[in-house]
């Protein structure tokens, strides 16, 4: 009953060292448990604890048998982001209501659990030291939706079990070996990056060690069409190459004079003389090897021409990808771009900004090397033709993540400092599904404002800027405002004309009656989620609030970052 809950909460609080956060006292009765004890929920009739969360509160040390594990009722448990280590107590694993479990970001240090609460739907252990291997018990979790073990110590080979509702996983950078067994192959790759012993699909292909006569004879019949089929798309290729611009180049060492010579236009490097002063300069903490003369020869692809000049996709030597930007138009000299480059290296150590991880400066060429985002950015998620359906959580997630890269790069920089050209092709998604800011201070060294490089990328500007230059810190949070709307409608920033005139996405939005906008505004792909309207309509008012016209009205990007923080501690997801 709520008594012997209370009791369990009290001796978990005593036995674990925390934070000041946790102010659960032991007078006022048991009913202020459920009113008023910070991160309990009660049944309705407020007989049972049934969610205990308490992210970030400075919890520390082992979880105490006896405590927790003595909820009985209790359905949703988060203790993510704090101190805790040891192992997991017996009592707590085998809970019998328990649907979610989060212990992610924690120094948990034993081995995966061999059984867990049966009727479990969620359960988070990343980013924790978790050793040993996956339990193949972990298979009779038939309900479970949700399994995040990334970024362990986890070894040996994948269990071959087969989830029926898994929808989620990730097993990421672990020290897994062995093939990837068939039923979780249909997962996307970055779920199993960063296990270097790990092969299959959606990886690349294992090895094969035997090999059957009938298998040589079939590789050989594979291999010959193969080769034939090679041969026809190779001429096909440079029968399509000839008068058409070309988009996939290859990179070749430059003429050794500095001269243009043959090269292809579309190269990078087209002005790249090598000698000791044009060298590619790394900054510190970048985890790259190469050399200029390797990105030269890189195999490049075009991923995208915007204001600040081409973006290629590099690959060196088939292993290493990283992105070039060709800058044009810079209108500064070298040490003045040098400066800047050192004010984005400083700005971008956040884990929602991109890292600027290399730089090249000669007369006539400017190229940025960074990190490629496999996963892409915000808006090939939002509006690509590929598009997967992209749920609340994974929105919000972006959408704070977002927030608060800006306003680091707000705080960082210092208060003249700002990012400009804040849209949804600029927030790169990384392997966590968070967003990550790019194409940071560049605007200083380039033509002030960037020409939009879409009529959309105009929806993001704020409306000062079509007065003046004057671009400020709350021109990056109206930006934000527009992303953040975006987000929530699943809308681009401009709406097609409307008798005649170009929409903007906030005029939309406050073009419909309050009463309509849960039905109107949102995107139709979130109505499948239950109880998020709250949350939704709050995240739109702050959307609302970064777009107001008056620069001075809107807020600081410090504060739209604790305002969705608030709207998470209110009513937080997991
Ligand atoms: N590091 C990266 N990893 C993966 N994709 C990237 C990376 N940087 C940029 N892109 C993608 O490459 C494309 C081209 O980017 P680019 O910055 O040249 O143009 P843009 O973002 O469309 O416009 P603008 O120059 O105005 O920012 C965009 O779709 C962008 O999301």
């Amino acid at each position: 009953d709520l008594s012997s809950d209370k009791k369990a909460l009290l001796d978990f609080a005593a036995a674990v060292p925390h934070g000041p956060k946790l102010k659960w006292g032991n007078n006022n009765g048991n009913t202020s448990i459920c009113t008023s004890w910070v991160g309990i929920k009660c049944t309705s009739d407020g007989t049972r604890v049934i969610t205990v969360r308490l992210p970030a509160v400075g919890l520390t040390g082992p979880i105490p048998p006896n405590t927790l594990g003595e909820l009985d009722a209790l359905r949703v448990l988060s203790l993510r982001s704090n101190y805790l280590n040891g192992s997991l107590p017996n009592d707590l694993l085998s809970l019998p209501s328990l649907r979610s479990l989060f212990l992610q970001h924690n120094n948990f240090t034993s081995n995966i659990p061999a059984f867990f609460p049966h009727h479990l739907h969620i359960l988070d252990l990343s980013f924790n030291s978790f050793t040993g291997s996956i339990p193949s018990n972990i298979q009779y979790l038939t309900r479970l939706t949700r399994l995040y073990l990334q970024n362990n110590s986890l070894s040996g080979a994948i269990p071959d079990v087969t989830f029926l509702k898994l929808k989620h996983m990730n097993i990421s950078y672990n020290k897994l070996k062995g093939s990837i067994p068939f039923s979780l192959q249909t997962f996307p790759n970055s779920s199993f990056l960063g296990n270097p012993s790990l092969c299959g699909l959606p990886l690349r292909p294992c090895s094969k060690k035997k090999i059957t006569l009938w298998a040589i004879v079939a590789f050989a019949i594979v291999g010959g069409v193969a080769v034939i089929l090679l041969v026809v798309i190779f001429v096909f290729c440079c029968l399509r190459k000839v008068g058409t611009d070309e988009t996939r180049v290859q990179i070749r060492k430059p003429n050794p004079t500095g001269g243009r010579g043959d090269k292809p236009r579309a190269e990078y490097g087209g002005g790249v003389v090598e000698n000791d002063e044009n060298k590619l300069v790394f900054f510190e903490g970048s985890c790259y090897n190469f050399d200029l003369e390797d990105l030269l020869r890189a195999s490049a692809e075009v991923i995208g021409k915007g204001s600040f000049g081409t973006t290629y996709k590099a690959v060196m030597g088939g292993l290493t990808t990283v992105v070039v930007k060709r800058l044009n138009q810079v209108v500064v000299n070298k040490k003045d771009f040098e400066q800047q480059m050192e004010v984005i290296e400083r700005v971008g150590q956040h884990q929602n900004v991109v890292p600027l991880r290399a730089f090249f400066y000669s007369e006539d060429e400017k190229l940025l090397v960074y990190d490629y985002y496999a996963a892409g950015s915000l808006m090939a998620l939002l509006h690509g033709a590929d598009r997967i359906p992209f749920d609340w959580e994974t929105r919000v997630k972006i959408a704070v993540g977002t927030a608060r890269g800006i306003a680091h790069i707000h705080s960082t920089g210092g208060p003249t400092f700002t990012h400009g050209n804040i849209k949804s092709s600029n927030i790169l998604i990384d392997q966590d599904m968070d967003g990550c800011v790019t194409d940071t201070g560049l605007v200083p060294i380039m033509n002030s404002l960037p020409a939009p490089s879409s009529s959309q990328s105009l929806g993001y500007r704020a409306p000062e800027l079509f007065e003046n230059q004057n671009y400020s810190q709350k021109s990056d949070v109206y930006s934000f405002g527009v992303l953040l709307l975006e987000l929530l409608t699943g809308k681009q920033p401009i709406q097609s004309p409307v008798r005649g005139h170009m929409v903007d996405l906030p005029r939309w939005v406050q073009s419909v009656v309050r009463e309509e906008w849960t039905s109107e505004v949102f995107d139709d792909e979130l109505m499948r989620f239950h109880n998020i309207e709250e949350e939704m309509m709050q995240m739109l008012q702050i959307g609302l609030g970064c777009v107001v016209r008056v620069p001075e009205n809107r807020p600081a990007m410090y504060e739209v970052v604790g305002m969705m923080e608030q709207v998470r501690i209110r009513s937080p997801s997991d």
